[in-house]
């Protein structure tokens, strides 16, 4: 385990990251219970280590390339699935407010699992869709930044995602390839749910042949009450001009 533990400390110090013992034990935890979990139901087609460590936990820490961490008090992960990518930046950066949403239970489950053997705290999983919980009175605008990766295309994406986030704060969806026909689809969708693109950065992701995309979404204004429409709805008829 040292050894594992080892290469996972140098690969975020690459990213300008320094983690402490008990942080890189944390998620070599996580990834052992991953591919323990793995074995009996679908949580990742990724399972060597080094390359769940490249292609999940280096993946899920690129944000640090655009965003202070720091700066965020508060975070929501829509469609985390397996926890990506707001888990390992949970452990990352313990200070973060961390809540998890997936719609399939079996993956809480599991979220639930790493979270109990790790001891972390200050982190929540919540089951359902993304639709159901930016309604008044439960998670609306609340949070510093919201992030999701691979979930849905950008227009779909953001009705899940802006109604969460308060005014002031940030989307930041993980997109890979070239984004910028997707970017245009979505841009009154975007302009509609009160944000704004401030920025897209792409990237090679070291270590692998994922080309990575961060997109910046400013929350301007906020979110009209219609939004997010009914589940279902923003994937069927995503909003467009
Ligand atoms: C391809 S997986 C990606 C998981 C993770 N974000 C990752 O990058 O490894 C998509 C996840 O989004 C979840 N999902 C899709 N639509 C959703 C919705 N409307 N509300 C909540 N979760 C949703 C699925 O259950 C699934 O776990």
């Amino acid at each position: 385990m040292e050894r594992e533990t080892a290469y996972i400390i140098d690969e975020m110090h690459k990213l300008g990251i320094s983690l402490t013992e008990q942080q890189s034990e944390q998620l070599y935890e996580y990834y052992r219970l991953l591919v323990e979990w793995n074995s009996f139901m679908n949580l990742t087609g990724i399972t060597e280590f080094s390359e769940v460590v490249q292609k999940h936990f280096v993946d899920s820490l690129s944000i640090v390339k655009v965003k202070n961490m720091n700066d965020v008090d508060n975070l929501i992960d829509v469609g985390t699935g397996a926890g990506f990518p707001g888990l390992p930046l949970k452990i990352v950066f313990p200070h973060l407010k961390v809540t998890l949403l997936d719609s399939l239970n079996k993956r809480i489950d599991f979220l639930n699992a790493v979270i109990e053997k790790t001891g972390l705290t200050g982190i929540e999983t919540i089951h359902g869709r993304a639709e159901d919980f930016a309604k008044p009175g439960l998670k609306r605008e609340i949070y510093d930044l919201c992030v999701s990766r691979a979930v849905a295309n950008l227009a779909t994406l953001s009705e899940y995602c802006l109604p969460y986030v308060k005014i002031g704060g940030e989307f930041i969806p993980y997109k890979s390839g070239e984004v910028a026909d997707e970017l245009q689809d979505a841009k009154s969708a975007v302009f509609l749910l009160g944000g704004k693109v401030e920025s897209c950065e792409n990237f090679d992701l070291p270590g692998s042949d994922i080309h990575r995309s961060l997109v910046r979404i400013k929350k301007v204004g906020g979110c009209p009450k219609k939004y997010p429409r009914k589940a279902g709805m923003p994937s069927k008829v995503p909003l467009h001009t």
